[in-house]
């Protein structure tokens, strides 16, 4: 990296993110209900090693210690999810005192070490009670969303400031309804436009409501990943316009615009039903601002055979990948920023997730994990993201994906991305140089970089 000024504009919020399900462990605890990864992580299958979130980081037993750790980080925001089930058992109804309680307790206690609370409503681990009433494929679902919003609302809010609806749409439609590689776990063309359209119903209700009862800030977490054509040949620029209506398009258009990518029909068609008016009044909601989840781009080929996108990721072979398969693309993020920017008028960004699994090397005698590559990883987004900012994105904070090293989804606990190293034997913490230097980071307000 050239040598130049990376300071960020003042208060800009430096913190990291996690999620319920991926730190948290005792997932029945409390008086909590089961969620559809509660059911998915035990049928055997399903996940690497046949791991589980059982334990996991067991955040819900050692939080005090976590938040004590974030502070000794000089961290000075956390996102986290906030479990439904716990809250609302049955996902609806009766409210789970003890379940509640626990965020309420999270958040004075991050709120007295001078972390700013950033919650996000769902991330991913729908209350099993409510898959079995047809979750994100029953309309229905718009107002039970609204409604546990509406708990969390006049619990939290004054003290939490910035509320996330919903985390990804696009990974709970492709990963649960339309591949099946994540929960519920279903392969259908024609549920996944139907569990997307009610996921942004419910993300529209829930904004909605909030607009009654709440003060403060409020918007939606995205995964975008900018799609490059791989050449000029008319089938892979078809193939990159359809890849990035998918993935990027199909959710923040209807939010901001009013209306679905055209090339949706194209990629689902008869599967793509058509929606009245009023759904379209309810989802577009005003946000105060986009949480963006950036990772790695895709360089875009015409794949007639990668059902139903027609579009396939073209490897480059002088490029770094991670753990994930996920090339790094810092360049991306700039990207990714200048298009928000320009589509959707500037709105303010936080940057909800950014991080990579590498291998890390285990824990050295002296108590250091030289985690290089993440430390390398993390200067040239943070400066990817200072970028865009000096060319007028509204960037307005940066969350590292993550905090801890986590349960991993469908891939288990084999994949690390944490700034700090669990051992998950004995639960161990240990920061890892990524964590120092990210304290460096955020002590400088990006001077250090
Ligand atoms: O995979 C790392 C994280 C994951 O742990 C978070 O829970 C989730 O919010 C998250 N989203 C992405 C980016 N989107 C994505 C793309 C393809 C498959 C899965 C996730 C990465 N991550």
């Amino acid at each position: 990296m050239t040598q130049h000024d990376t300071t960020f504009p003042e208060h800009f919020l430096w913190g990291t993110a996690t999620s319920a399900y991926q730190i948290e462990g005792s997932p029945l605890a409390d008086g909590a209900g089961p969620s559809i990864w509660e059911r998915f992580v035990h049928t055997p299958g399903l996940t690497i090693g046949g791991d589980t979130g059982d334990v996991a980081c067991d955040h819900y037993r050692r939080w005090r210690e976590d938040v004590r750790m974030m502070a000794d980080l000089g961290l000075r925001a956390y996102r986290f999810s906030v479990a439904w089930a716990r809250v609302l058992p049955e996902g609806r109804g009766t409210v789970n005192t003890k379940g509640l309680d626990f965020y309420s307790r999270l958040v004075d206690e991050l709120l007295a070490h001078g972390i700013t609370p950033l919650t996000t409503l769902f991330h991913w681990d729908l209350p099993a009670a409510l898959d079995d009433r047809g979750g994100w494929l029953n309309p229905d679902i718009a107002h039970w969303f609204a409604d546990y919003a509406d708990v969390m609302f006049k619990a939290l809010d004054g003290r939490v400031r910035h509320w996330a609806t919903l985390n990804e749409p696009w990974v709970v439609t492709d990963g649960g309804y339309l591949h099946g590689a994540l929960a519920p776990g279903h392969r259908s063309l024609y549920e996944a436009p139907i569990a997307t359209h009610h996921l942004l119903r419910a993300h529209g209700a829930a904004v909605q409501r909030y607009r009654s009862v709440g003060k403060h800030q409020i918007g939606l977490v995205v995964n975008l990943e900018p799609k490059y054509a791989a050449s000029d040949s008319a089938a892979d620029q078809a193939a990159t316009r359809r890849a990035h209506a998918y993935m990027n398009g199909q959710y923040l258009d209807p939010v901001f615009l009013g209306r679905y990518p055209e090339e949706m029909r194209e990629i689902f068609g008869a599967a793509w039903p058509e929606w009245p008016a009023a759904d379209h009044e309810l989802i577009k909601q005003k946000l105060d601002f986009i949480g963006l989840n950036y990772y790695t781009r895709s360089v875009t080929r015409d794949a007639p055979e990668a059902w139903p996108v027609r579009a396939g990721r073209v490897i480059q072979p002088q490029a770094t990948y991670t753990e994930t398969s996920w090339e790094v693309f810092p360049q991306g993020l700039t990207d990714t920023l200048a298009w928000i920017r320009e589509r959707y008028a500037n709105p303010p960004v936080y940057i909800t997730e950014n991080g990579a699994a590498f291998y890390d090397p285990p824990v050295a005698e002296n108590g250091r994990v030289a985690d290089a590559l993440r430390v390398d990883y993390l200067r040239k987004h943070i400066g990817a993201m200072h970028a865009a900012i000096a060319a007028g994105s509204d960037v307005r904070g940066y969350m590292a994906w993550s905090l801890l090293d986590n349960f991993e989804w469908s891939l288990g606990f084999a994949k690390r991305f944490g700034l700090v190293h669990i051992n998950y034997a004995t639960q161990q913490r240990t920061p890892k140089d990524s964590a120092r230097y990210y304290s460096r980071v955020v002590a400088s307000n990006g001077a250090a970089l």
